[in-house]
């Protein structure tokens, strides 16, 4: 049978046929269909989008336009405003404590990030010198077979303090020091015949080839400690080899300005031409490389070698990249005033011997070049930081307004010639234009003003023909002028370490002169407190405005964590370095007895209380005290007169105390049989008639703990043995632990006796502390 084949009706449903889409390629369609439609509307938008784009940089360049615009329109001025406020307000946010952390975090910060005193050559090869510089020089034999221990009662004697190995000896004469005969003469006719204690420590060590840090207060002569090892280093080569164009220099000296560089050019041209004169030793040659002088005018000295530099640090720099001259014969750097250290990134690889003097020399800084020194010796003539004793200080509260009035009067302290000191340049010579039409012979210096002009204030002022000197900063280190009878510091400098170089322009090389401040509200705080702690470790006369500003930092002594006493630790007493009641200096009629600084500080009852600094400062004095015997009278005499006049008050308070305690115990005896007649009298149960005593004694177990403590107090003040040999302190104390012993029976003492007597016991104990410490070390 046959199967009929499939009968497709073709046209029958031909229109509305729909052939059939496999369903993946249906959907693969419709995507394509959606995405064409997305990019559609996805032009659109990217359109929007960057017409959004376009409208925004078009306006953020407006904006900066407009800013530009504002900008210049804007003074620096301005800007130095908002940017102080916004740092003032964000300082006012922190606390004393982390605001000095943080000055602590930069300085040291800045003292890592420079280089140690290496040159460039060195750290690249990676040489590392590990022993001194060796030099030819040796001490007489003399001198070289004494002992260790006369070494060391020789620097006592003149009290030194040395730091470092194998330090050389101290020598007491110029003659054993084998420097030529024409500087010993010279040095002679100016009247230096024999050495400072910086001078006869430092030279040797500096003479031996060894790195020093030496510090020594204003006026002790380091200049010459420093220029006498490089002049003789540059004599032993040139008498070696002479010197042609193009070689040296064999060391330089830095200074911090130009008037001090001048100052140290012109001694070391004298010196030189001291040694040259009768012709037995070559002449040697110096540069003074400082800003503001042109270097062609020196260019005979270029055309011979060059023995020593003295410069400043701008100038210098700019000399060696010019390739003026080069350290490649270099062997020895000196830093004048090396309280703030440079990186001058020699090139050469050459052992050279370095050396810091200054008279106030930061402890960072001294710990930084102790590690890049090698081998260094410190000496120390003093505390680091520490004012010239032989400078009477007088801080005068004076108001802003008054000043310039007052500074006529001022003048009048002393004849000429003066220096003023001002921080700032136009007060500088406001100052000036005012004395001037005053008729004062006055001149000024300052950064702005020419080299010609600072050439000629220095010479005319130095030459006597002007009387006043108004300076800023700039005159403040190191200058020497003759016999400077006064220094009047208009503004007071931010930094102590000015202040101590400004007040050191008088009192130089064994003279007295006098050093007047002017403070007021605009003087910062920690300036001040600054201030007092100086005038305090001088022994100077502290004004009662600077007598009563707190110290915030006291508060961390008190709470314990600083001991008390700087040098046997004892932290049951605060350290009164001294209460100022005595006037080491009778400074006429400056102040008047009814505002002393002294009894106000006298009459409080609270322990004065120091920061660490200045325990630190204590410990430091205390430690290395003063150079020459001379100054060391002085200051025991300041001392033991403070001494003397503490007890006085001590007596005189222990009297008034006795005679209270006296009154009150009588008062008491009266009450007590007043009350017990009435008692009786009366035989009624009323408890309120002893009220009146009562209330003005103190709990009977209370007052015996008190008592008791007194008496701990003195018994241990009187088993010191070693008290004992200052009897006005033992009779004092021996008069206190009587009048205990009188009234430990009856301990119904009135409660502000007690206190009193507290009090009295305790200044005693301070005071003989105090007084056996400083006949120990003073
Ligand atoms: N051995 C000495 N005997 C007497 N006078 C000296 C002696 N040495 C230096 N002098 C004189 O002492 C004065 C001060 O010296 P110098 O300028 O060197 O002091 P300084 O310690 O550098 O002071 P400053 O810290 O202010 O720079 C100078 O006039 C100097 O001539």
């Amino acid at each position: 049978m046959h199967t009929p084949s499939p009968v497709y009706n073709l046209d029958e449903d031909d229109e509305s046929y729909v052939p059939y889409i496999p369903v993946v390629q249906r959907r693969q369609e419709k995507l394509a269909k959606l995405s064409s439609l997305g990019v559609s509307s996805d032009k659109n938008n990217s359109r929007k989008v960057q017409e959004d784009l376009d409208e925004r940089e078009d306006a953020q360049r407006e904006e900066e336009a407009r800013r530009e615009k504002a900008r210049k329109e804007r003074t620096l001025l301005l800007e130095a405003q908002e940017v102080h406020s916004k740092k003032a307000a964000e300082d006012s946010k922190k606390t004393a404590g982390e605001k000095a952390q943080e000055i602590d975090a930069e300085i040291l910060e800045a003292i890592r990030s420079r280089r140690k005193l290496a040159s460039d050559m060195e750290l690249a090869q990676g040489i590392q010198y590990t022993e001194p510089l060796k030099t030819s020089w040796r001490p007489p034999r003399y001198i070289r077979e004494r002992t260790a221990e006369q070494d060391q009662k020789l620097r006592e004697k003149y009290h030194i303090v040395v730091e470092g190995e194998d330090i050389p000896r101290p020598i007491e004469h110029f003659q054993d020091m084998k420097i030529p005969g024409p500087i010993l003469e010279y040095l002679r006719s100016n009247r230096i015949i024999n050495p400072t204690p910086i001078q006869l420590q430092g030279i040797p060590v500096a003479f031996s080839g060894r790195d020093i840090i030496g510090i020594a207060f204003t006026g002790s002569g380091k200049t010459l400690a420093f220029c006498l090892p490089l002049i003789m280093m540059s004599l032993e080569e040139e008498m070696k080899l002479p010197f042609i164009r193009g070689e040296g220099p064999v060391g330089i000296i830095l200074c911090p300005s130009r008037e001090l560089a001048n100052q140290t050019y012109d001694n070391v041209v004298t010196w030189c031409s001291a040694l040259a004169k009768d012709g037995k030793y070559p002449q040697l040659n110096s540069l003074l490389c400082i800003g503001g002088i042109s270097m062609n005018e020196q260019s005979h000295v270029f055309n011979k070698g060059l023995h020593i530099v003295v410069a400043t640090p701008g100038r210098l720099i700019d000399m060696l990249e010019k390739k003026r001259f080069t350290f490649n014969n270099c062997k020895y750097l000196c830093m004048d005033e090396a309280d703030r250290m440079i990186d001058l990134g020699f090139e050469d690889d050459n052992q050279r011997q370095t050396l810091l003097f200054s008279a106030t020399m930061p402890k960072k800084i001294q710990d930084f070049a102790r590690e890049s020194l090698i081998k260094p010796v410190l000496v120390n003539v003093g505390r680091a930081g520490a004012a010239n004793l032989d400078v009477l200080q007088v801080v005068e509260y004076v108001k802003q307004e008054a000043k310039m009035v007052y500074l006529l009067e001022c003048l009048q302290k002393t004849p000429p010639p003066v220096i003023i000191f001002s921080e700032n340049k136009n007060e500088v010579d406001d100052i000036q234009e005012y004395l001037l039409l005053k008729g004062v012979e006055a001149v000024a210096i300052h950064g702005s003003k020419t080299q010609e002009e600072r050439r000629y204030a220095i010479t005319s002022f130095k030459s006597g023909a002007k009387d006043v000197m108004v300076a800023s900063g700039v005159a403040s280190k190191g200058l020497d002028f003759n016999d400077i009878q006064h220094v009047i510091i208009y503004s007071m400098p931010k930094e102590i370490e000015d202040y101590v170089h400004q007040i050191g322009r008088t009192g130089r090389s064994g003279k007295t002169g006098i050093a007047t401040t002017f403070v007021n509200m605009n003087t910062p705080e920690q300036t001040l407190l600054d201030l007092k702690y100086l005038l305090l470790e001088a022994g100077q006369k502290v004004p009662p405005f600077l007598s009563t500003i707190e110290d915030p930092r006291a508060a961390q002594t008190r709470s314990g964590s600083i001991t008390g006493c700087p040098v046997c630790g004892d932290a049951t007493l605060y350290y009164p370095f001294l209460p100022l009641n005595s006037k080491p200096f009778e400074m006429g009629a400056s102040q008047s007895k009814s505002d002393s600084p002294d009894e106000k500080v006298f009459q409080s009852e609270t322990p004065i209380s120091f920061s660490p600094d200045v325990v630190n400062q204590l410990a430091d004095r205390l430690d290395t005290p003063e150079t020459t015997p001379e100054r060391q009278s002085i200051l025991d005499a300041h001392i033991r007169a403070r001494i003397r006049d503490e007890l006085e008050h001590l007596k005189r308070d222990e009297a008034t105390v006795r005679q209270e305690i006296e009154q009150a115990l009588e008062k008491e005896n009266l009450d007590r049989e007043t009350t017990m007649a009435g008692e009786t009298l009366t035989s009624s149960s009323e408890e309120g008639g002893s009220e009146s005593t009562t209330g003005s004694v103190k709990n009977s177990a209370a007052l015996l703990g008190d008592l008791e403590e007194i008496r701990a107090k003195i018994e241990r003040h009187q088993s010191n043995k070693k008290s004992t040999e200052y009897p006005e302190v033992e009779a004092n104390g021996a008069a206190v632990a009587d009048c205990y012993r009188k009234n430990k029976d009856q301990p119904l003492l009135c409660v502000s006796e007690v206190t009193k007597f507290k009090a009295a016991v305790d200044r005693l104990e301070q005071a003989s502390h105090l007084q056996f410490h400083l006949d120990c070390y003073f």
